[in-house]
């Protein structure tokens, strides 16, 4: 694996899920693995699970880590080729992504997409910039289009507790407050179009997320009936992808509420966090045990661990070929 950006990235899902198991139960097997090795996280967002899941993902393979809050921390950077630089943005992200690149063996960022500019979001030109320009693999943090390491960490969860060869996922939109990345439920349904369960969308009109990523899923707007029989409630609050970057619902009706959970099968909750209670998920859900929130945090870590691990890899195999 040389960059970790999405699912096609992924050779073998199967196995990248059972590897991630197997360092749940021995965390340290591959400490030789990251020896003098250094990985750079940036952060231009707020992060509490990724930063420190991850972190603790590079130590448990013997890897130094460097953590930098671009946002706060470092000179505002550009990210446009060819301009004039008479802003407020002290310096180019071909310099910067570069730097970082002399410092560490890979590199991880995290960067949100604008919801102004759909074209420069769906395009990922942050990303793409920092792919471009540092030399290093990259590892995805949460993109302007996905989360890719909390795919994964979902897959894994959701492979520890179904109960069903083929169990139905549903992923629903819930209300919020605040416009919302559409990445997370974008990722979600990457990885579950190409996983073994039966997947379900369900939002209000004017949610529909980019066919890219929706794919073959089917597509509901009837909550109730998206519940019926499901084994796993995803929620998700996202903004309008069609009418980019707007709050066009936020009706209540669509919180995840304990009567709902009734019409499923038992099903287990998850979310992403961080998660706004009685808006998204009522306490009662939350704190009952349908939820699965904190475990499928805790999973946070073994999904770094394995792609890291993959990555390390190919390092190693590109600096002594004749060894592999
Ligand atoms: N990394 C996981 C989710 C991050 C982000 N959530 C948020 O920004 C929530 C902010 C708030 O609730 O104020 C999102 O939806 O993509
Ligand atoms: N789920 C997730 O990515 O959490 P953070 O935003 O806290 O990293």
């Amino acid at each position: 694996m040389n960059h970790f950006l999405s699912v096609k990235e992924v050779y073998n899902l199967d196995v990248l899920v059972r590897n991630a198991l197997l360092f749940k139960k021995t965390p340290f097997a591959d400490k030789h693995l990251g020896k003098n090795r250094t990985i750079g996280l940036l952060f231009f967002n707020s992060s509490l699970r990724t930063r420190l899941s991850t972190q603790r993902a590079a130590q448990n393979l013997g890897m130094e880590v460097i953590v930098m809050n671009v946002g706060a921390d470092s000179w505002q950077l550009e990210m446009e080729e060819g301009v004039i630089m008479n802003s407020d943005k002290a310096e180019h992200v071909k310099e910067a992504a570069a730097v970082v690149g002399q410092y560490c063996d890979i590199v991880g960022v995290r960067s949100f997409p604008s919801l102004t500019d759909r074209e420069a979001d769906y395009s990922e030109k942050v990303m793409n910039q920092f792919v471009k320009y540092t030399g290093r693999p990259i590892i995805s943090l949460e993109s302007a289009t996905r989360h890719p390491l909390q795919s994964l960490t979902d897959l894994i969860t959701i492979s520890e507790y179904k109960t069903k060869a083929r169990p139905k996922v549903v992923l629903t939109w819930a209300p919020h407050v605040k416009a919302l990345p559409q990445c997370v439920p974008n990722s979600f349904s990457e990885w579950m179009n190409v996983a073994d369960v039966d997947f379900v969308i369900t939002h209000p009109e004017g949610y529909e997320l980019a066919p890219e990523f929706s794919g073959n899923a089917k597509i509901t707007h009837n909550q109730n009936e998206a519940f019926e029989g499901a084994d796993f409630i995803y929620a998700k609050n996202w903004s309008s992808y069609t009418h980019y970057g707007q709050i066009l619902n936020q009706d209540p009706a669509w919180m995840v509420t304990m009567d709902k959970m009734k019409l499923t099968d038992n099903a287990k909750f998850m979310h992403c966090l961080p998660v706004r209670r009685n808006v998204v998920v009522e306490d009662a859900v939350l704190d009952s045990d349908h939820s699965i929130v904190i475990p499928q945090a805790g999973n946070r870590v073994w999904a770094a661990q394995v792609v890291l691990k993959e990555m390390l890899m190919g390092l190693n195999r590109k600096e002594s070929p004749y060894l592999f």
